[in-house]
C-alpha cells in the first residue's frame, strides 16, 4: 500500500516504532479532524502493532444529532474493523455551575477517556487537536491575558494517569486534513456549533484568523504558532529554574499544607518567585481560575519581606501567614476539590490559563 503524503508526514510525528504493541485510543468525535486522525493512525499502523480502540463520547448536547454522530462513529470502526467504546455522559447548564457547558463537556471526555484507556491498558490516547486548534487557543489565551505558560499552548503530549495523552496533528493544519480525506473520498459529520459564532473559539476561528489572514499577515496562523514555540522554549528555560528554586525552598508538602523557606528566596528575582508559588499552586492542584497578576505580586511579596506576619486570605479558600523564615499556605480540607472534578483537561482548555 503506498502512503498519502499525509501519512508520510503523520509518521514523521507519531512514528510506527513507538507504538509498540499496546493497545491505543483515539479520540473520535466525528469531525473532520479526529476522524482523520483515526484514518491515518490505521493506514500506518503496522500489523504487529496494539489494537487500535475507537472512542467516542457522546454528550447528549444537540440531540438526534449526537446521537447521529455516535453511530457514525460506531459505524466507521465497524467497517475499519476497529474496536469500539462508546461512552454516554450528558452535560446539562445547571450541573455544571460557573464551568460552561463546553468546558463541562471537557471535563466528562478526558474522565471517560482516562477510563477507556485504564480499561484496555493503553499507552497512548490520541485526539486531534490540530495546528489551528493551536493557533486559535494561544489567541484566546492572549485575548485573556495569559502568562508564558499559557502562551506554549497545547502541550504535543502529556501525562493521563498511566498513559500519554498525545496530540499527533498539532503540526498538521486542518486544510491538510480536509483535503487527506477528500483524496479519499471519506465522510465526516459537521457540528452545527462550529460554524456558529456564539462561542469565543468560533469567533477567533471564523472572523478574527481570516481576518488577520487578509488584512494582516497572510502568514498570520503560522506567526502566531511561532509565538507559541518561542514560549514553549522559554518556558522550558524558566521552567528548571523554577523546578531548582522549589527544591532549594520546600520544607513540606501535603494536600492540604505547602511550607517553603523564605531565606533561599529573597535574592531570588520576584518574577520567579512568583512563578515559583504559581507552579506549586498547580502541583497542589488548587485553583488557579481566580488567582490574578496581583495575587501572585502579592504573593512574591510575602515570600521576600516576610510581612504582614496576619494569616492573608488567597482564591479558592487558601490562607497564608508567615511564621518567621518559613511561609505557610493552607487550604483547608474542606475546601479540597472532590477526585471527580479535577480537571483533567486544563491544559487543553480554551478557558482561563494563567
Ligand atoms: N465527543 C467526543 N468524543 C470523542 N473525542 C472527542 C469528542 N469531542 C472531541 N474529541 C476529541 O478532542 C479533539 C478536540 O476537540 P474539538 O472540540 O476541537 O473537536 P471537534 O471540533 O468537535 O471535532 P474534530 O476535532 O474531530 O473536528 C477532537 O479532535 C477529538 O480527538
Amino acid at each position: 500500500m503506498s502512503l498519502h503524503p499525509l501519512e508520510k508526514k503523520f509518521l514523521e510525528a507519531f512514528p510506527a516504532e513507538r507504538r509498540a504493541s499496546w493497545p491505543i485510543v483515539i479520540a473520535v468525535s466525528g469531525g473532520s479532524d479526529s476522524v482523520a486522525l483515526f484514518h491515518l493512525v490505521r493506514r500506518t499502523h503496522p500489523s504487529t502493532a496494539g489494537p487500535l480502540v475507537l472512542v467516542h463520547v457522546n454528550h447528549q448536547l444537540r440531540g438526534a444529532e449526537s446521537e447521529e454522530d455516535a453511530r457514525f462513529c460506531e459505524e466507521l470502526a465497524r467497517e475499519t474493523g476497529v474496536a469500539f467504546r462508546l461512552f454516554v455522559c450528558p452535560v446539562k447548564a445547571e450541573d455544571t455551575p460557573g464551568l460552561g457547558l463546553e468546558a463541562a463537556a471537557r471535563r466528562s471526555r478526558y474522565h471517560a477517556l482516562r477510563e477507556a484507556a485504564e480499561h484496555v491498558g493503553a499507552r497512548y490516547v490520541l485526539t486531534g487537536h490540530t495546528a489551528n486548534d493551536q493557533a486559535e487557543t494561544i489567541l484566546y489565551r492572549v485575548f485573556r491575558g495569559t502568562g508564558l505558560r499559557g502562551l506554549c499552548g497545547i502541550p504535543r503530549s502529556r501525562p493521563f494517569g498511566p498513559a500519554a495523552l498525545v496530540r499527533p496533528l498539532l503540526g498538521i493544519h486542518r486544510e491538510e486534513l480536509l483535503q487527506y480525506l477528500r483524496d479519499h473520498n471519506w465522510n465526516y459529520r459537521s457540528d452545527r456549533t462550529n460554524e456558529s459564532t456564539d462561542f469565543a473559539r468560533n469567533c477567533i476561528r471564523h472572523v478574527i484568523l481570516p481576518e488577520a489572514v487578509r488584512g494582516v499577515h497572510p502568514a498570520a496562523v503560522k506567526g502566531v504558532l511561532r509565538v507559541g514555540l518561542n514560549a514553549q522554549e522559554a518556558w522550558a528555560f524558566l521552567e528548571t529554574a523554577v523546578n531548582d528554586a522549589i527544591s532549594a525552598c520546600l520544607v513540606s508538602q501535603s494536600p492540604t499544607e505547602v511550607v517553603i523557606r523564605r531565606d533561599t528566596l529573597t535574592c531570588r528575582h520576584p518574577f520567579l518567585v512568583q512563578q515559583m508559588v504559581l507552579e506549586l499552586w498547580r502541583q497542589q492542584r488548587w485553583p488557579l481560575r481566580k488567582l490574578t497578576r496581583q495575587h501572585l505580586v502579592q504573593l512574591a511579596d510575602l515570600v521576600r519581606q516576610g510581612s504582614p506576619t496576619s494569616c492573608q486570605h488567597f482564591p479558592g479558600g487558601v490562607e497564608i501567614h508567615v511564621s518567621g523564615n518559613h511561609l505557610i499556605l493552607t487550604r483547608p480540607a474542606g475546601h479540597q476539590t472532590p477526585a471527580n472534578q479535577l480537571d483533567d483537561g486544563e491544559d487543553d482548555v480554551f478557558g482561563d490559563v494563567d
